[in-house]
């Protein structure tokens, strides 16, 4: 039997809807979540990936406000424009879009932004809240695939789980919300020996390298629930992810198609992440 697709953007659709009737609540409160999206330079996928999360606010109906700056900003007016949306109490969450332009250092940009405000959950402090088990904020790719798992209705406690790929934005905080329920978890990366034989254990499998087609179905355990995160933009103009679908739907239980597996989910939690930033301050005042 091939495996059942979990459509990110029918999952994605139904969360959004919940977050449009909550934001309505909060704006009828005084509240309407605002999100500020930064956006440095002129990168071709980052613009569409700016643009689809502008019109995800929009259409959920959050104030969102989007900062272009050119290619040649200065590391300091960037941070100067931080600053700003940190003392800005309409704006509840700050995304600068990753990559910068090489001459700025990424990591001091992050740290500048109010944890409270650190909707991507990048900054170290929300890093080390998601280690100690006391999340902020989740990062939103993996906090998307742990709501794809939850849809597949599978068992955590004491699955393998196995995470290829260990950035700090997807595949380290992926396998610590896997860990946090339960799961026997392996991250591997390019050193990783034999990567076929972990793959093969896996009860649940989440790709995140940004290699066009590196797993294929003779890797993955019959069965297994298997998410892709890649998106890579072949030559010809056409996304795929990191998992090769045809042979892998013949294998798998569940997997997430590229496009509209994991994309669109990662949008609708950073909606969420903005959501929750809004209840915390209510609660807090
Ligand atoms: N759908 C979505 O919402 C999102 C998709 N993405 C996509 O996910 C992919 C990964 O992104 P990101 O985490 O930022 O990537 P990075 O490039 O930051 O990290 C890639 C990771 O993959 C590991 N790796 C590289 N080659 C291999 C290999 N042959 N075998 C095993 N591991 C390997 C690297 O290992 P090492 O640590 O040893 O270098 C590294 O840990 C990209 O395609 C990106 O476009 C990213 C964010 C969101
Ligand atoms: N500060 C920061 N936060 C991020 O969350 C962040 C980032 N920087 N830099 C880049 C990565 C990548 N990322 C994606 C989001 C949505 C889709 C998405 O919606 N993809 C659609 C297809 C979009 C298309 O057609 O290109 C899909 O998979 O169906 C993809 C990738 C967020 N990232
Ligand atoms: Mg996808």
């Amino acid at each position: 039997m091939p495996a059942q697709l979990i459509s990110g953007t029918e999952l994605a659709a139904s969360i959004r809807e919940q977050i449009a009737r909550r934001a309505a609540e909060l704006t009828e409160l005084g509240h309407q979540p605002g999100l500020a999206v930064v956006l440095v330079g002129e990168d071709p996928a980052s613009q569409v990936y700016v643009r689809n999360k502008v019109a995800a606010c929009e259409k959920a109906g959050f104030k969102s406000i989007m900062h272009r700056l050119p290619a040649n900003t200065t590391q300091t007016e960037l941070l100067a424009l931080v600053n700003t949306l940190n003392h800005d109490d309409t704006i509840h969450g700050i995304l600068v879009q990753l990559p910068l332009p090489s001459h700025m250092d990424s990591h001091s940009v992050i740290e500048a932004i109010a944890a409270h405000k650190d909707v991507d959950g990048f900054h170290v402090s929300n890093a080390g809240l998601l280690m100690t088990g006391k999340p902020l904020f989740r990062p939103c790719t993996p906090y998307g695939v742990m709501k794809m798992l939850e849809l597949t209705g599978i068992n955590l406690r004491g699955a393998e789980a196995v995470v290829i790929g260990a950035s700090n934005i997807v595949g380290k905080p992926q396998a610590m919300l896997l860990l946090q329920q339960g799961a026997t978890v392996t991250l591997c990366n390019s050193k990783t020996k034999d990567l076929k034989a972990h793959c093969q254990r896996a009860d649940v499998l989440v790709v995140a390298v940004g290699r066009p087609n590196m797993v294929t179905g003779d890797m993955i355990k019959p069965g297994a629930v298997v998410i892709d995160v890649g998106i890579n933009r072949l030559p010809n103009g056409q996304l795929c992810g990191d998992v090769d679908f045809e042979s892998a739907k013949a294998v798998a239980g569940w997997i997430t198609p590229v496009p509209g597996g994991v994309g669109p989910m990662t949008i609708t939690m950073l909606l969420q992440n903005t959501i929750e930033a809004v209840e915390r301050r209510l609660s807090q005042h």
